[in-house]
């Protein structure tokens, strides 16, 4: 993911405007998804820290991320989609289908894989000349504070309730994550515009 096209236009300063305004549309549907991800992970979790954490994870989503796309829906005049393309739509109900299905740790490794992907590639490009200002907004969210520790939160999760036994499931989640992330940033490139 670090060496992606996606990756590598943001951080050469060439991302085409048309491919971060169909990324912003698949992600703004993902994220709304992922509260839906948390909440089974809060209807899971095995103890009250457990759920205190996804419900401070739930806080973010829907009052720092959402925020970022209703105001990006806006101003880059975005239409919600109703049909995502193919690799964005098997990303979103893949993860989604994960969590309706899986326990509290496998929820906690797919979102793992996917926080901790993003926490890596976002401290990289955070460190390139980034001239679209929406673009940067949305990079930065993901070098913060607080979502680092979210990041880190889930690794050691993992590690405090799972034992040896869950490590072949969990290993199979995480690769499983991993490509349909991969494939989710090739999405923009290779749709037409929705328009
Ligand atoms: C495709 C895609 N993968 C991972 C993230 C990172 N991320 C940001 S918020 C969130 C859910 C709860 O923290 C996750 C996983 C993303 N935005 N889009």
């Amino acid at each position: 993911m670090l060496n992606h096209r996606f990756v590598e236009d943001v951080c050469a300063d060439r991302l085409p405007p048309d491919v971060f305004q169909r990324y912003v549309a698949y992600e703004g549907a993902f994220v709304e998804t992922a509260i839906a991800i948390f909440a089974y992970a809060v209807a899971r979790a095995p103890d009250m820290e457990a759920s205190r954490w996804m419900i401070g994870v739930l806080d973010a989503l829907a009052n720092e991320q959402i925020p970022y796309f209703e105001e990006r829906y806006q101003t880059l005049n975005i239409t919600q989609l109703a049909d995502l393309p193919p690799q964005a739509a098997a990303f979103d109900n893949g993860m989604h289908e994960l969590a309706k299905q899986g326990d509290f740790l496998d929820i906690a490794t797919a979102m793992f894989a996917a926080e901790w992907m993003y926490w890596s590639w976002s401290k990289r490009a955070i460190t390139c000349q980034i001239s679209n200002p929406d673009l940067k907004t949305w990079i930065a969210l993901h070098v913060d504070d607080t979502f680092a520790a979210q990041a880190m939160w889930l690794k050691q999760a993992i590690d405090r309730y799972g034992n040896a036994s869950d490590l072949s499931r969990l290993s199979t989640i995480f690769a499983k994550v991993t490509e349909l992330e991969i494939a989710f940033h090739h999405a923009p490139y290779e749709e037409a515009d929705p328009s």
